[in-house]
C-alpha cells in the first residue's frame, strides 16, 4: 500500500505542471510557425515520420469520421475480448457505431478462447491529472512530437476517458507475481487514493456528467490549445477516427491494444521501455511508462485509452495509492496435466487465489507456482472466475473437454483409460492365437475407440498383424481398402495370407498400375501415388480402410494426402500405422489426427496456437514450434493414438525378426526383365551342358542383382521416410552397392561403406564412424566381405538388398547387430523379388536352415519367423531351376566360382543410375538427411511415459 502525497510533493506537482503549460504555450507557437512555413499540417508530419510499421498505416487516410462514434464507443468496452480480430484488417476509420463496434473489437481485442468472457468495464474519468511526483524519473517532462509527457490540463481533453495509472512505478509487478502464496492470504479489497478521487471531484464541479463531459468536448478543447489544436482538429477530422484501446497487464510489462494512429504511435516511440512485438503487431512498456504515456494520449483527442484495470480507485476510505498487485488484470488459461488434473496457468490475483481455494481438490505447486485441480472441477472454476472482472482464465479448448468428457464429469485417477476385452470370435483364430499380449490390448484399443485410431508402436513390433486383426474384426464392413507405400504393397499381401487363412487368394487386389481396378477385391491394397490417380473410380466409399505409414499424409498439400483425407473422413473405420507420426514438428501429426477424429481442432491454425507455437511473422503464420506438447500427448493417448515403444515389450518381443519384403515386380524395368528371361530359358533349355546351364545360373543371379536396385532404392528411401534412424543394408554385387550409395550421396544421406576393397584399418574406422556418430544413418555392407568381425550394435535393423545362397553367411551378417550390446529386439528384413533367382533362393535359403537347425546347429528358423508361407513355386520348369541352383551351389568350389563370376559382372550399360528408373514422386517424397531427426528424440521422450 503507498502513503499520501505530502504537502510537500503536491507543491511540486503544482509547480511542474505550471512549466509543463508554458512549454506548451511555446511549442505551439514553434509549432504553428514551422506548419506555416512548410505549409502541411503537424499531424500529417506524423503522419509521415512517425508512423510505426506500416502494415500499421491507415489505408485511406483522408476518410471523414464521425464524431458521434467516440461515445457510443464507450458501451462498446465489454465486448473487448474476443477472438475474432481480423488478422489483416488495417482500416481504422468509423463512420458508424457498426462500424466503431467491429473496430474496437479489433482494437480491444485479447486473444483468447473464451469468447464470452468480459473484461471490467471501461473506468471513464475526465480532467485529472496524475500527481508528477509519480511520473518516473527517466521522463523528465520531456517533449514528443508536439505532445508532453507532463500533466496536462485538467480540461483539455476531455474527449479522453481515462484515469491515471497511481503508483505505477512503486510496486514491482515481478514481485507480486511470484509471491503468490503470501499475497494470497491478503485482503482482497484495492486501496484507494483520496487524492485521485478529491481531483475527479474537481473536475466534475460543473455539474456535468461524464458523458456530457464528452459531449461538449470538442469546444473545450480548441478553447484551451489554440491554434495548434484548430490544425490537428483540422486534420483529425479528415484522418484520424476515433479510436479506443486499453492498456492489458503483461507480467512486469503492460500492452496497449489500439489500432493505428500517429499521434499515440510517436508518444510509443518516445517512451524509453518501449517494445514492439511485430508478432503481435503490439507496443508494450515498463510500468515506470505508463503514467507518462497515459498523460500523453489523454492529449490526442478521440483516442480512449483503457486504463489498466484497477487503476483508478473510487470511494473508500483507505489512504494510499493502490499498490500494483491488486490492479493487476490477469489472463490466462487451462491446461492439461493429466489425466486427471489440469493446471491453470495464470498470473497473481488476491480474488482468483480466493476462488481457487474454494475448489476441493485444489494443489498448490511449489515448484511452477502453478494451482492445479481434478477435471471434474474444470466447469465449476471456470463459471466461478468468469465472475471475476479482473481476470481472464481460458477454459480447456473444445477438443478436450470433449476427449475428457467422463473425466470432466467424474475424474478417475486411473492412469490410462478402461479397455475392455475385445470379442474376436470373429477372426480367423491363427492370427488371435499368434497375437502377442500387448498386440491383443493393441487390437482391444482400437475397438474401444470404435476402430479409428493412429496405431504409432515403434518399428518392428507388429503393426501389421495388429491392423489385419482389427479390420477383420469389421470384416463385415468390408470391402477394405489398404493404402501403403508401393514398396510394400505385395509384402501387405503376403501378410493377408499368412494371417488370414480363411481369406482367399483371390480375393485379394494388389492395385499395380492405374489401369487397374481400385475395388475389384475383397481386400484392395493401393500405393499411395496410385491412389491419388485412381480415386476418381470410387462410386461408394470404402469403411474400412487401413493406411500403412500415415506419416506419408503429415503434408495436407501433397497428393497423397489430398487423395487420401477425404476417403478417410468419410470411411467408418480408420486404422492409420506409423511408428514415427511425427519426426520434426507436431504440425505433422495434424492430418492423421483429423483422418482418427474428424471434429477434433476443426481449423488447423488452432491447434496451431495450442501445440505449434504459431507466431505470427510478417509473410504468415509460423507453425514450425511446439508448445503444450505434454497436453497434446495426453489428448493423443486419451483418443487419438496408442504407442508402444520396443522397450515398453521387449520382454514380449524374439530376440530376432524376420520379415519377409516383396519387392515390387513392376520395378523390374522391362530391360531387366527381358535378361531374366533370357537367362531363366539358359537353365531349363534340355541340350544345354552342365557347364552352360551354371553359366546361366550366373547370369541369372547377375540380372537378379540389376533388376532389383529400383525397388531395393526405393524401399531404403521409405525407410529413411519414416524415420529410420539407423540401418545395415547388406548387397552382394557391386554394381548394387554402388548404386545404393550413390543414391545416398544425392540425398545427402550420411552413410558408410564397407565392401571388399577397404582396408583392415579402414573397415574399422568406418565401423566405429557408424557406431559413435550420430549423423551416420546408414551402413551399405557387401554380404561377403563385411559378415564378420564387425560390431554394430547402434542399429537394430538389418535390411538384404540381395539374397545369398548360404545361409551361415546371411545369419553371420545379421549379427554384426543382433550381438553383445544390443539392447533390443533386431529387425531384419529380406528383400525377395518375385520372377527373380529369389525364387528359388528363398526356399533353398529356409531348406538348409532347417537341416541345420534339425542337426542342432542353427536356432534359427526362417518360415516360422516371416510371411513366407507358400512361397515356393510348384511349377515344373521352375522346380528344375530350384534343383539346378540346389545342386549348383552345394558342390564343392561352387561358391568361389559362384563368387568370381558375380563380383565381376558388369552389366555394362545397363549399369544406368538405377535411382532414375525410380518414380519421381518417390524421389521427391523423400526429403533429404538434413534436418529429418530433429524432432525425433523430442517425439520419443514426448511419447514414452512421463
Ligand atoms: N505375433 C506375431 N507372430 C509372429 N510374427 C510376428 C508377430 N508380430 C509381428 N511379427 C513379425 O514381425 C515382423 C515385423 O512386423 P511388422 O512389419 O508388422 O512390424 P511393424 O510394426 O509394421 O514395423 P515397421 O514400422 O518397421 O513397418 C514381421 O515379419 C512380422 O511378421
Amino acid at each position: 500500500m503507498s502513503l499520501p502525497l505530502t504537502e510537500e510533493q503536491k507543491k511540486k506537482i503544482e509547480e511542474n505542471r505550471q512549466k509543463a503549460l508554458a512549454r506548451r504555450a511555446k511549442k505551439s507557437l514553434e509549432e504553428q510557425y514551422q506548419s506555416t512555413d512548410s505549409g502541411s499540417s503537424i499531424a500529417a508530419h506524423h503522419f509521415q515520420s512517425r508512423q510505426g510499421p506500416s502494415h500499421n498505416l491507415p489505408r485511406e487516410s483522408s476518410k471523414p469520421s464521425s464524431h458521434s462514434v467516440i461515445f457510443k464507443q464507450q458501451n462498446l468496452s465489454s465486448s473487448s475480448v474476443g477472438d475474432q480480430r481480423p488478422h489483416k484488417s488495417h482500416n481504422f476509420h468509423l463512420n458508424s457505431p457498426e462500424q466503431a463496434k467491429g473496430i474496437w473489437k479489433r482494437q480491444g481485442e485479447v486473444s483468447t478462447a473464451c469468447p464470452s468472457h468480459s473484461p471490467p468495464s471501461q473506468m471513464t474519468v475526465t480532467g485529472i491529472s496524475p500527481p508528477l511526483a509519480q511520473c518516473p524519473p527517466e521522463i523528465p517532462n520531456q517533449r514528443v512530437s508536439g505532445y508532453e509527457l507532463d500533466q496536462g490540463h485538467s480540461h483539455a481533453s476531455h474527449e479522453i476517458k481515462l484515469a491515471p495509472f497511481a503508483n505505477a512505478t512503486h510496486e514491482p509487478l515481478a514481485k507480486a507475481k511470484s509471491s503468490q502464496e503470501t499475497a494470497a492470504s491478503a485482503s482482497g479489497q484495492s486501496p484507494r487514493d483520496p487524492e485521485l478521487e478529491a481531483r475527479t471531484a474537481k473536475a466534475s464541479t460543473s455539474g456535468q456528467t461524464i458523458s456530457d463531459i464528452h459531449y461538449n468536448s470538442g469546444s473545450v478543447t480548441h478553447r484551451t490549445e489554440g491554434k495548434l489544436q484548430q490544425k490537428l482538429g483540422a486534420f483529425r477530422q479528415n484522418a484520424v477516427s476515433s479510436q479506443q484501446g486499453a492498456c492489458i497487464r503483461n507480467g512486469d510489462r503492460f500492452q496497449v491494444k489500439i489500432g493505428y494512429n500517429a499521434e499515440l504511435l510517436a508518444v510509443f516511440k518516445s517512451l524509453p521501455s518501449r517494445s514492439y512485438d511485430p508478432a503481435t503487431k503490439t507496443w508494450d512498456f515498463s510500468m515506470t511508462d505508463y503514467s507518462a504515456l497515459m498523460k500523453a494520449a489523454r492529449r490526442i483527442p478521440k483516442v480512449t485509452l483503457q486504463p489498466l484495470e484497477g487503476a483508478v480507485g473510487s470511494g473508500g476510505g483507505q489512504t494510499g495509492l493502490p499498490s500494483a498487485p491488486s490492479l493487476a488484470f490477469v489472463k490466462g488459461r487451462c491446461t492439461l496435466i493429466s489425466r486427471a488434473r489440469f493446471e491453470a496457468d495464470i498470473g497473481y490475483s488476491e480474488d482468483l487465489i480466493t476462488v481457487f481455494k474454494q475448489m476441493d481438490s485444489r494443489t498448490y505447486d511449489v515448484k511452477t507456482r502453478k494451482w492445479n485441480f481434478l477435471l471434474e472441477e474444470h466447469n465449476k472454476l471456470i463459471e466461478r472466475v468468469r465472475s471475476l472482472p479482473q481476470v481472464q482464465l481460458d477454459p480447456l479448448p473444445k477438443t478436450l473437454t470433449l476427449a475428457f468428457a467422463s473425466q470432466l464429469e467424474k475424474t478417475s485417477l486411473c492412469l490410462t483409460a478402461d479397455v475392455p476385452e475385445a470379442d474376436l470370435s470373429g477372426v480367423d483364430p491363427k492370427l488371435v492365437f499368434n497375437l502377442m499380449p500387448f498386440q491383443r490390448a493393441g487390437v482391444n484399443f482400437a475397438i474401444a475407440r470404435r476402430g479409428r485410431l493412429l496405431l504409432a508402436d515403434d518399428m518392428g513390433l507388429g503393426k501389421t498383424i495388429q491392423a489385419i486383426c482389427i479390420a477383420a474384426f469389421y470384416q463385415k464392413e468390408w470391402p477394405l481398402l489398404v493404402v501403403v507405400p508401393s514398396s510394400v504393397r505385395f509384402t501387405w499381401e503376403q501378410a493377408f495370407l499368412r494371417w488370414l487363412p480363411s481369406l482367399s487368394p483371390d480375393r485379394i487386389n494388389v492395385v499395380v498400375t492405374r489401369n487397374d481396378c481400385l475395388t475389384a477385391g475383397l481386400v484392395n491394397i493401393v500405393s499411395f501415388d496410385l491412389l491419388s490417380k485412381l480415386e476418381k473410380q470410387l462410386k461408394t466409399p470404402f469403411k474400412v480402410v487401413i493406411v500403412d505409414e500415415s506419416h506419408f499424409l503429415k503434408n495436407s498439400r501433397t497428393a497423397r494426402c489430398r487423395a487420401s483425407m477425404p476417403l478417410l473422413k468419410v470411411a467408418k473405420r480408420v486404422i492409420l500405422l506409423s511408428g514415427t507420426p511425427a519426426m520434426s514438428r507436431p504440425a505433422e501429426l495434424y492430418t492423421q489426427i483429423i483422418a482418427v477424429k474428424p471434429t477434433f481442432f476443426p481449423q488447423f491454425h488452432a491447434f496451431g496456437l495450442r501445440y505449434c507455437d504459431a507466431k505470427r511473422q510478417p509473410w504468415g503464420w509460423d507453425y514450425s514450434g511446439s508448445s503444450n506438447l505434454g497436453e497434446l500427448k495426453l489428448l493423443l493417448e486419451e483418443a487419438v493414438m496408442l504407442r508402444r515403444l520396443k522397450s515398453d515389450v521387449l520382454s514380449q518381443l524374439p530376440a530376432k525378426q524376420r520379415k519377409m519384403v516383396v519387392v515390387a515386380p513392376g520395378r523390374i524395368n522391362a530391360k531387366a526383365r527381358a535378361a531374366l528371361d533370357a537367362a531363366a530359358k539358359e537353365m531349363t533349355t534340355k541340350d544345354k551342358s552342365k557347364r552352360q546351364q551354371k553359366e546361366a545360373l550366373i547370369v541369372f543371379f547377375n540380372r537378379t542383382a540389376e533388376a532389383k536396385i529400383p525397388s531395393a532404392i526405393e524401399y531404403i528411401l521409405d525407410l529413411l521416410e519414416s524415420g529410420r534412424e539407423k540401418f545395415l543394408v547388406f548387397a552382394h554385387h557391386k554394381m548394387v552397392l554402388d548404386a545404393i550409395t550413390k543414391e545416398l550421396e544425392r540425398k545427402h544421406v550420411q552413410h558408410i561403406r564397407i565392401d571388399g576393397a577397404t582396408s583392415s584399418a579402414d573397415r574399422e574406422d568406418l565401423c566405429q564412424q557408424f557406431q559413435l556418430s550420430e549423423g551416420h544413418t546408414v551402413a551399405v555392407l557387401s554380404i561377403t566381405a563385411a559378415n564378420m568381425g564387425l560390431t554394430f550394435s547402434s542399429a537394430d535393423l538389418v535390411v538384404f538388398a540381395e539374397l545369398f545362397w548360404n545361409p551361415g553367411v546371411l545369419i553371420q551378417a545379421e549379427d554384426r547387430v543382433h550381438r553383445i550390446g544390443q539392447t533390443s529386439s533386431v529387425s531384419i528384413h529380406y528383400l525377395v523379388a518375385r520372377g527373380t533367382a529369389d525364387d528359388y533362393l528363398w526356399p533353398l535359403i529356409q531348406e538348409k536352415i532347417k537341416v541345420l537347425g534339425e542337426a542342432g546347429l542353427s536356432e534359427t528358423n526362417f518360415s516360422e519367423m516371416t510371411e513366407a508361407t507358400e512361397y515356393l513355386y510348384k511349377d515344373p520348369k521352375q522346380q528344375k531351376i530350384y534343383d539346378l541352383f540346389q545342386k549348383s551351389f552345394e558342390e564343392d568350389g561352387s561358391d568361389t566360382e559362384l563368387l568370381q563370376a558375380t563380383e565381376s559382372f558388369d552389366p555394362g550399360s545397363a549399369s544406368q543410375d538405377m535411382g532414375d528408373t525410380l518414380d519421381e514422386s518417390t524421389l521427391m517424397a523423400s526429403s533429404p538427411k538434413k534436418g529429418r531427426f530433429e524432432f525425433f528424440d523430442n517425439w520419443d521422450s514426448f511419447t514414452s511415459p512421463l
